[in-house]
């Protein structure tokens, strides 16, 4: 059997990672294609997410073509994991397969980096993909082909950028774990914003989990509330004009609330009504849906902002109802001022 192997560390997989395997068996004629997930190794690897989220993921793609494995071997072994030491293991396990070992242009830069490239090519066919249409020469015996265009990086998508080249499934499966979100606002704010949006999502969760309601959906709410806060008029003015021009007779720092509720669900594909309402009421509070109520007091009443509003923040866990009629008097009183 020929096996094309894709190594990384999948954090997470995303379209241009499946493109590749996908060359494999359709065009190199493998049988198979395995994703191969690198280990995590605490002190090299303090940022790479959990094993467990990288693996689920990966399992998720492979269960959409039935010619796609996932191999675990370098996430069972010991310390450090070496290309080479993999390729002797595999060989080893299976001699009268062949093995394809397949990479990105950017790993073919580094080549003479990996620890005995000359073992390595005897070992396995190297292949090499073009990135976004750049394929450099090599003195290795590797083979380099184009696939087409895939310009995409995991570390775009951990900043919620070009979420479109993930599988859906893939995509659920981050906002149900959490994992990247914080991220995706951060690239997007400012670090004070940064803060109060993650303690607001905290604080909105809290709110809902005392009011018997959706907690994961309160949390979402707190996070993206503030996510056009930091547009320029101008960029603003784009989304405005098109699906809300009537709004634009507010005043500008109203419309972050307009905006973030598109942006959510066009850049971030949270196609839920619900949250989209509430972030798109969050600034007025001019909706008395209970996730509307919960992001326009915990706006109000994060810690944060370094005033006292423990009393105000028991009366919304209480009743939310109650709790936004008391914000909403206090807010009114506080632009009087
Ligand atoms: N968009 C892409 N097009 C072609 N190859 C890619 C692409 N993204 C990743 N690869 C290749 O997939 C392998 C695993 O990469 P990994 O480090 O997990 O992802 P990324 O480079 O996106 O952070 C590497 O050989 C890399 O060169």
């Amino acid at each position: 059997m020929k096996i094309a192997i894709v190594g990384g560390s999948f954090d997470p997989v995303h379209e241009g990672h499946i493109a590749m395997a996908e060359q494999a068996v359709t065009t190199l004629g493998c049988d198979q294609a395995w994703f191969m997930p690198s280990k995590k190794t605490p002190l090299k690897d303090r940022g790479l997410t959990d094993d467990v989220h990288r693996l689920a993921m990966l399992k998720i793609v492979a269960a959409r073509n039935d010619r796609f494995r996932v191999c675990t071997m370098e996430l069972e072994r010991q310390g450090i994991s070496y290309t080479v030491d993999t390729l002797r293991q595999l060989k080893q396990m299976y001699p009268h397969d062949t093995f394809y070992w397949l990479i990105g242009n950017d790993q073919l830069k580094q080549f003479a980096d990996w620890k005995e490239p000359e073992t390595l090519v005897k070992l396995a066919h190297f292949v090499c993909f073009d990135r976004n249409g750049e394929l450099n020469d090599t003195n290795y015996a590797i083979q380099r082909c184009h696939m087409p265009m895939m310009p995409v990086s995991s570390s775009e998508i951990r900043c919620g950028n070009k979420l479109n080249y993930l599988p859906r499934e893939v995509l659920n499966y981050i906002y149900d774990h959490r994992l990247y979100v914080k991220g995706f606002i951060e690239s997007r704010v400012k670090p004070h914003r940064y803060r109060h949006s993650v303690s607001v999502a905290n604080l909105c969760e809290e709110m809902a989990r005392a009011n018997h309601l959706d907690t994961q959906k309160a949390y979402y709410i707190g996070l993206f509330h503030d996510v056009a806060k930091a547009m320029p008029k101008q960029a603003m003015i784009q989304w405005m004009d098109i699906l809300c021009p009537e709004n634009e007779a507010y005043p500008v720092p109203v419309w972050h609330g307009f905006v973030g509720s598109e942006i959510v669900d066009r850049i971030f594909y949270i196609d839920d009504p619900q949250i989209k309402a509430a972030i798109y009421h969050h600034v007025l509070g001019t909706s008395t849906d209970p996730y509307a109520e919960i992001v326009f007091c915990a706006d109000k009443t994060d810690p944060l902002r370094g005033y006292d509003s423990s009393a105000m923040i028991e009366a919304c866990k209480k009743d939310i109802d109650a709790g936004f009629a008391w914000c909403k008097e206090e807010n009114k009183k506080y632009l009087n001022q």
